[in-house]
């Protein structure tokens, strides 16, 4: 009778691979997935261990006809007042991250969109002291109504090559890129 195997077999050899080609901004929220790090998902169970509230958010980038895009500084008061971001918030319980946004694109600036209006261009995903954040964005060029400034301090437009001349939070850092590929500078 054949005695059990000393050799690992591949699968498992191929799971203890670190992944390669990981930005390293990505590779601890990776190690913790590998290792049954701690996650909850709204409150839900996911893996168990420390849970770190994981907070999804549907934010969104107007973009106007010359190709610039709205950013809209944070009230005062808030978390991060002052800096600023792209509309959108927090996706509420039976809410799809779509809904969330036409509601707070409504409730922010005014404005009526339609889903099928907005096209999902890339994420966010942030590490914070006290949650993690993930942040899908998407854009959208058309819209019905006029934008005008109900919950921010400011609003902007703004060319995508000069979004980094506004203090923004440190998640929307690598929003940039995608924004300036896809409608220049
Ligand atoms: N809308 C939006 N939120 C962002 C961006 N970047 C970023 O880190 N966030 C964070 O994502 C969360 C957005 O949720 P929110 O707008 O509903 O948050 P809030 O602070 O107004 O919370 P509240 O509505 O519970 O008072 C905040 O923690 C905010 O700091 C961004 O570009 N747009």
């Amino acid at each position: 009778m054949a005695g059990p195997s000393t050799t690992r077999s591949p699968s498992r050899e191929r799971r203890k691979q670190p992944t390669s080609c990981c930005p390293a901004s990505s590779e601890g929220w990776t190690k913790k997935l590998r290792t049954g790090g701690a996650r909850s998902i709204s409150g839900g169970p996911f893996f168990s261990e420390s849970p770190v509230k994981l907070v999804l958010v549907a934010a969104c980038a107007l973009v106007d006809a010359d190709r610039r895009v709205l950013i809209a500084q944070r009230p005062e008061g808030k978390q991060l007042a002052g800096l600023w971001e792209f509309p959108g918030g927090k996706v509420e319980p039976g809410e799809r991250p779509e809904e969330t946004l036409i509601r707070e694109l409504h409730e922010e600036l005014g404005i009526t969109v339609k889903e099928a209006c907005l096209a999902p261009l890339t994420f966010a995903s942030h590490t914070y002291e006290t949650f993690q954040l993930l942040m899908p964005l998407w854009i959208c060029k058309r819209w019905e109504g006029q934008v005008i400034q109900k919950e921010h301090q400011a609003l902007k437009w703004v060319r995508p090559n000069k979004l980094r001349d506004y203090a923004m939070p440190p998640a929307d850092e690598p929003l940039i890129p995608p924004l300036v590929d896809l409608l220049g500078g």
